[in-house]
């Protein structure tokens, strides 16, 4: 069910085959494949505790596996540490300063030999007017803006985010995400490891998703859609489908709807009328409500399928399956 790479091998990053890891008798991270191409996202979803963070922590060589076989940039991250550490940059989930350091400061300390220039950096993520403002009194978006310069200064091939906007106001997101892009954009892989999946569809070219270890599917954003989410569901209040008291009206626009092309049920849910079908019913029901000459209802909602309904999906199929592998 795994998708073919569009990449060529040239351009790969890393390349995990068959990484397992168990703490104590517990398998956390379960016979994992994944590899991460140049100038592009992927991005780690799943439930929790399905082993995402482990295994990031494998890929930078601060985990020894217990079995697989990890490359990165054609290292090995265990035993080639120091000579990939220059060109991994990562920002994880417990990344912290000191409170009284300065950005420009903080810039100064973890500058390399070949590092980038920190002003530019500065300027382009917009902290340069920062420069001063010691660690504490910066804002989430701000800090986070700042470990994305600090990842970025020793101009890395490799870039690790372990939930980048955790806790950040819909702005601030925003901007980060235009930071992670303009990353991607100058060449750099990114591992994303993200519960945000509006996050994952927005910034990620595939994502795996993972639960207790295992990869349950991967794809693009799109793929997983199309897979595993493929009902629109619309809903408006029932007094839209005639006069409340005339159940007879009421009766045939429930028969109505329930024939037009792409609907797969039509059902009263408290007070609401709930059609769900294909994306094909947005069209068809728009145009049938029009028809009718009624007023349109003012409380129409769609809902269409995305990457959070798919991986709802996904983790309830995987479920299923393994209550009836079970009983
Ligand atoms: N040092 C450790 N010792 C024992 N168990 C651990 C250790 N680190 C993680 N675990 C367990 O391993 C499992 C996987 O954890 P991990 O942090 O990799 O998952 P995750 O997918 O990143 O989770 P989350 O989304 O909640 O951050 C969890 O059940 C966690 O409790």
């Amino acid at each position: 069910m795994f998708t073919t790479e569009a990449h060529s091998g040239a351009d790969l990053v890393v390349t995990v085959r068959g990484l397992t890891k168990s703490y104590g008798a517990r398998t956390v991270v379960d016979n994992l494949d994944l590899d991460v191409h140049a100038g592009e996202v992927l991005g780690l979803i799943g439930a929790n505790g399905a082993g995402k963070t482990t295994s990031v922590e494998c890929i930078q060589g601060l985990r020894r596996p217990d079995a697989g076989e990890i490359r990165v940039l054609g290292l090995d991250p265990t035993r080639d540490a120091d000579r990939l550490r220059p060109q991994i940059g990562s920002q994880l989930q417990s990344s912290g300063l000191p409170d009284r350091l300065r950005v420009a400061e903080a810039v100064a300390l973890f500058a390399g030999p070949q590092a980038a220039d920190g002003d530019r950096l500065l300027e382009q993520f917009g902290l340069a007017y920062r420069r001063k403002s010691p660690f504490a009194g910066m804002s989430g978006g701000e800090r986070q803006r700042l470990f994305l310069v600090l990842a970025l200064l020793n101009k890395p091939r490799l870039v690790i985010l372990d939930e980048l906007t955790q806790g950040l106001d819909p702005a601030a997101r925003r901007e980060v995400w235009s930071a992670v892009a303009q990353l991607r954009d100058s060449g750099a892989a990114v591992l994303l490891v993200t519960h945000e999946l509006d996050e994952a569809e927005a910034l990620c070219e595939r994502v795996v998703a993972m639960r207790d270890g295992r990869v349950l599917d991967q794809g693009t954003p799109a793929e997983l859609i199309a897979r595993h989410s493929h009902e629109v569901v619309m809903r408006f209040g029932l007094a839209a489908a005639g006069a409340p008291a005339d159940l007879q009206q009421t009766a045939y626009t429930l028969q109505a709807l329930n024939r037009l092309p792409g609907v797969t049920s039509v059902a009263r849910e408290r007070g609401d009328v709930v059609i769900r079908g294909t994306r094909e019913v947005i069209a068809q029901v728009g145009a049938w409500l029009v028809s009718t000459g009624r007023p349109a209802p003012a409380d129409l909602r769609v809902e269409i399928p995305d990457l959070e309904s798919a991986l709802l999906n996904l983790l309830d199929s995987d479920e299923t399956d393994r209550i009836g592998v079970a009983s």
